[in-house]
Order: C-alpha cells, then structure tokens, then sequence
C-alpha cells in the first residue's frame, strides 16, 4: 500500500482531494493517514506523519507550507504542494502534466511537485502554445480577464457566499499583482507580467479564463484556424484538456465537478481579433482534480 498525508485535509482543496481519493478503485492501494483534529495545527505531529508518508500533500496557506517545506530535512517523502509557494522555484517540478510533452515523466520522477494554481492552468494551456509556435510574440502585452466560483476563496468565504448569500459580483486584485501571476509568465514564455483582472461569481465552482488578442499583432499571418489548430496539436490525445469548437454564449458552471478543461477560440467574422477561452472547475482541473493526477503519477500509475 502507498501511504498519503494530507496536510491541511480539513480545508476545500484538502477535502477536495481527500474525497476524489477515496472514490479511487481499491486495486490502487492508496493508504490515507490522518492526523487527529487536535493536532491538526501541531508542526512536529505533521513532521511525524509527513515521515510515515510516501507522499504528503500540502494544502495549507502560504506560510505554513513554506515553514513545514523549510523544517524538512532527510525524509525520503515526496511532496506535492498545493500552495503558491513553489510554483516558480527552483528544485520544484509544475503539476501540469499536459503543459509539455515529457511534463508527465517530470512529475513522475520528482520529489518535488508543485501543483498549478487555478487561473494559470486556464492561462498558461492557451498561452504557452502560441508563445512555442513562434505566433506570440513573447513581448506581446497580455491581458487577461478570468472570473471564478467563489470556493476558489477558501472556508471562510464559501462560508460568507453560502450563509450570507453573496455578493452576486465582483472584481478583485485590483493592485493588478495577482499572486498567480509570476506562474503566468514564467510558464507560458512571457517576457512582460499580463494585465490580470480576476473576478468573482456568486456560483460555487467553475470557470472562465479570457485572453482577447489582435492577429494583427501575432508574428506572421496568423488564422483563427491556425490558432485553433496549434492548441489542437498540443493537447491531441489529452484526456483532460480539449480543444473545442467556439460557443456563442459561455456558462461558466458547465465543468463544475469534473477534472477536465476546454479551450475554446472565437473570432470575428473578418477574422482580425480571437477571443480565447479555457473553461474548467476551479476545484477541479483548477486544485483537487489536478492534485489527483499529479499525486497518481509521482506514485508511478
Ligand atoms: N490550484 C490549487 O492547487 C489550489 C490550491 N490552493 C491552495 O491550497 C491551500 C489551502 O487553500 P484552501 O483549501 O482554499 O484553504 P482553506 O482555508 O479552505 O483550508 C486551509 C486549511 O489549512 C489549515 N491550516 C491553516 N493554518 C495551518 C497551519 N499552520 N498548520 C496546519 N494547518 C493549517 C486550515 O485549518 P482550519 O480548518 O482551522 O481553518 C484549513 O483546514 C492554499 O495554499 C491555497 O493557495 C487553493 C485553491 C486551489
Ligand atoms: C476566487 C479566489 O479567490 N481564488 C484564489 C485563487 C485560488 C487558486 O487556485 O489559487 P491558489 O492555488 O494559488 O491558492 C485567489 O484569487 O487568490
């Protein structure tokens, strides 16, 4: 039996996790250890169960991940860390298994995960292909709108939405300096940070990521139909990410509950600017439902 950690398994993405775990097929022998509700906040207990781990999975805040990633020292114990923290760094592989062709053999040999967060896989998966085609230029400046189910907050805001019944809208990061946005750049071959303006809903899970583009400004003369058909050959054969027809109207709840993604391209009827859109659960493909993949593939399935 593999055994799995959960640090951090009583918040949304932990739960999350948990829950999909749980659903696995016996034949898989996945062991979960849980650590008593008491000590749920005890550094040295997490460290004892992180050591009994052959991978422990971190869904923590910032900082706490951080510090239980900095006390560790001489555990054979993978870790998949599901907080910001490690996604740019160095020694940390990214979760995002169908980013890049050998992505997945990365993952499977690393000690050392980080999984994407939400809006990045959204971005990066539309991003990065055109950025590798020589289509993007990587000076082109990005700008992104992206709204989101309000789990995407954490306990205490699924709490506020569900008990106090909203609010029905609204636009944050304001400060234009998203913490996702150092993922955004790096992985998807930007030279410049995106103009990133999130959003969100009074829905429980599900997503939009949007990126607008002129093709006048792409390298080359560039189609709606050669963009689609650049995301077509990246994600060919994904069992996850799809790359779909445009829709005329987008909901951003369709995925809810599902691990998988759907790339879309829209354009005009003159062809001159493409709407693009990634439409995932932002607990699903967007935390757990990823943290499920990348945890199946560092256990070697
Ligand atoms: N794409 C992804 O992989 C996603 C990752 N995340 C990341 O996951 C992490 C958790 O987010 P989320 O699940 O939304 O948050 P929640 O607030 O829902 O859950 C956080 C959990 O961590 C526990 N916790 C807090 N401080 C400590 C500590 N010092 N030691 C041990 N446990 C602690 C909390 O305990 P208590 O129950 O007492 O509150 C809670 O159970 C964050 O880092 C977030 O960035 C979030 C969304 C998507
Ligand atoms: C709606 C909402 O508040 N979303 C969170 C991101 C959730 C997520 O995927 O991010 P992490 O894994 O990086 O925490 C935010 O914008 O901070």
């Amino acid at each position: 039996m593999a055994k799995v950690f959960i640090d951090g398994e009583a918040g949304t993405t932990g739960l999350g996790i948990r829950q999909r775990i749980e659903a696995l097929p016996e034949a898989l022998g996945i062991e979960l250890l849980s650590i008593d509700a008491s000590l749920r906040k005890d550094l040295s207990a997490r460290q004892e169960m992180i050591q009994k781990a052959d991978v422990a999975i971190l869904c923590l805040p910032d900082d706490a991940a951080r510090e239980v990633v900095t006390q560790m020292s001489g555990t054979d114990t993978k870790i998949l860390d599901a907080s910001t923290v490690h996604r740019v760094a160095e020694g940390w592989t990214y979760g995002f298994p169908e980013m890049e062709g050998d992505q997945s053999n990365l993952i499977r040999s690393s000690a050392r995960v980080a999984n994407p967060g939400c809006y990045p896989t959204g971005a990066i998966s539309l991003l990065r292909p055109l950025v590798k085609a020589g289509m993007l230029s990587s000076d082109y400046p990005v700008s992104i709108n992206a709204v989101s189910g309000y789990s995407g907050a954490g306990k205490s805001a699924i709490e506020s939405h569900e008990k106090e019944g909203g609010p029905a809208f609204f636009l944050y990061a304001l400060g234009l300096e998203h913490k996702h946005l150092p993922e955004i750049q790096y992985y998807s071959g930007l030279d410049k940070s995106p103009l990133f303006v999130p959003s969100v809903g009074h829905f429980a899970q599900g997503m939009i990521v949007s990126i607008p583009l002129y093709l006048s400004e792409l390298s080359g003369k560039v189609t709606p139909a050669d963009v689609q058909a650049a995301l077509e050959q990246t994600y060919k054969g994904s069992e996850y990410v799809k790359v779909m027809s445009p829709e005329t109207k987008l909901l951003a709840e369709t995925l809810a509950g599902t691990n998988n993604m759907e790339l879309r391209v829209h354009s005009d009827s003159k062809g001159e600017k493409v709407l693009l859109t990634a439409s995932l659960d932002n607990l699903g493909k967007g935390a757990s439902g990823a943290a499920l993949q990348n945890l199946l593939l560092m256990l070697g399935h």
